[in-house]
């Protein structure tokens, strides 16, 4: 046990530390962050960086992880700064006071019971989406990724706000916000465009300001339709019998009395993005896997075909137990290509971790990539492997699989998912067989990884 510091990342140099780093495209980006995160596992699960004189550890050991977590809940005040104008102060990025406060309420409306009368909505998507696919089927390589989106939109928006988006309106919204993240991205990476005197004279500044508007769009589009439903019904819905509103954004128009407008607004916005921008990557990513592995596609064809026979019915709540090979390759998906590859938070108090010590007033990333590749995953953790899931060499760490984060502020819509997408997969594995390459997958990191150059994914109608 050494107790002191967590040794510094390679690389730094005079003045600026590490933030030569951060330079190039985000294709780049991906690549030092996991190359940082290989370096703290080696060097012992802490390290930091320098940014200037600003320091960053970074840790990759669950246990250490854990316990930040649960003691430090405000997050990094730099991401939160990034980040604010595309989702606001929702959940995400909120003050802890605020999050305390607003997690207590939003809570409630993430229980299994809500989630399960989702179930209908989640087959309405997904057999929208077959519709929308079959478009594609035997025309060869395309573009996944905006086909996920926009479903995972719809059905967000659907079910925890009870409102209808067409898809030209999601792909709006989504086009709008990878540009904005984009263009976020790109500054972050030039230093002299931190000064909004040069900033704000530049044509990215022009094109963020018009995507942001387009961006607000669509939770204004969600509130003003839900305020006309609400004028349709009797009034006496928005405020009173509180025990009756189950889902996200009733109850928190129920509690209009002790939310601010924008408040809801903030909250309406971070679900919007953080409930479809993670689980349609996910679905991209676990369809280049499974049609990267005839293998792992034939397991699941024959789970389908035991579950449902040749039936086209709805994945009823049942089933949903039964897709065991299906829920252990979403789960290795999200191992292996963790979408969400960190979070970070503000150090506020000394932290004794099991080898290093925390000192207070510096930032810390919590590497998720580094803890999916912890030597506790074994010599293949690199390797996609689902059957990994029914093995009894799974690490005995209860923390060693955190796709979802970890602690008290972790994902709230993590069995919301899960469903979602086992339901959406469902659909579409019963139709189509899936080819896909994924060594020819460039990831970037845009706050999330996302493939860099389309998706290269081609799919056929299944032989019966
Ligand atoms: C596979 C899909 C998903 C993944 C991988 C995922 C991952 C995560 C992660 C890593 C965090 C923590 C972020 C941080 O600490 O900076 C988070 C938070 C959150 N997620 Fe998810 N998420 C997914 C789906 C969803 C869905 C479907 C919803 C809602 C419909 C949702 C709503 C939220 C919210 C509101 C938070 C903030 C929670 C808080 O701070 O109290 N997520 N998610």
């Amino acid at each position: 046990r050494r107790y002191g510091e967590p040794p510094i990342a390679s690389g730094s140099l005079p003045l600026i530390g590490h933030g030569h780093k951060i330079f190039g495209n985000s294709i780049q980006l991906w690549e030092k962050f996991k190359a940082l995160t290989h370096e703290c596992i080696q060097k012992g699960h802490a390290v930091y960086f320098l940014i200037g004189t600003k320091k960053f550890y970074v840790l990759t050991d669950p246990d250490d992880i854990n316990l930040v977590s649960n003691i430090c809940l405000q997050k990094d005040t730099m991401f939160a700064e990034l980040s604010k104008e595309l989702v606001g102060e929702g959940l995400i990025f909120a003050d802890v006071m605020t999050w305390k406060r607003h997690r207590k309420l939003i809570l409630p409306t993430f229980n299994q019971k809500v989630i399960e009368s989702f179930l209908p909505i989640f087959n309405i998507q997904g057999r929208n989406l077959v519709k929308e696919l079959e478009k594609k089927c035997g025309n060869g390589l395309f573009d996944s990724g905006s086909f996920f989106k926009q479903t995972a939109l719809q059905t967000v928006c659907a079910t925890t706000m009870g409102v209808e988006v067409d898809r030209d309106k999601a792909l709006n919204f989504y086009r709008a916000y990878d540009l904005s993240i984009y263009r976020g991205i790109e500054r972050f990476q030039k230093f002299w465009l931190q000064f909004d005197c040069i900033y704000n004279y530049t044509k990215m500044y022009k094109d963020k300001e018009s995507c942001l508007k387009t961006v607000r769009a669509l939770p204004e589009f969600v509130l003003s339709s839900k305020h006309k439903v609400f004028k349709l019904r009797n009034e006496k819905d928005v405020n009173n019998d509180k025990k009756e509103k189950n889902i996200f954004l009733d109850q928190l128009l129920s509690y209009s009395d002790e939310l601010s407008e924008k408040e809801i607004f903030d909250e309406v916005r971070t679900m919007i993005v953080a409930g479809t921008d993670t689980s349609s990557n996910v679905l991209q990513f676990a369809l280049i896997l499974i049609g990267s592995y005839p293998n792992v596609q034939e397991k699941i064809f024959n789970e389908l075909k035991n579950i449902f026979g040749d039936s086209n019915r709805d994945v009823e709540k049942n089933d949903l137990s039964e897709l065991t090979y299906l829920e252990a390759v979403l789960k290795e998906t999200m191992r292996y290509y963790v979408m969400a590859p960190f979070t970070a938070r503000y150090i506020d108090k000394e932290i004794k971790l099991k080898n290093y010590t925390l000192q207070s007033g510096n930032n810390c990333f919590f590497s998720f990539y580094g803890v999916h590749r912890h030597e506790m995953w074994g010599k293949d953790a690199d390797q996609f492997r689902p059957e990994r899931w029914f093995e009894n060499q799974l690490p005995s760490n209860p923390n060693a699989f955190i796709p979802f984060s970890i602690g008290k502020r972790n994902c709230i819509g993590r069995s919301f998912a899960m469903m979602f997408m086992k339901t959406i997969l469902t659909h579409v594995l019963r139709r189509y067989t899936i080819l896909a390459d994924y060594t020819r997958l460039k990831i970037k990191l845009d706050v999330l990884i996302k493939p860099a150059s389309g998706h290269y994914i081609s799919i056929e109608h299944k032989m019966k």
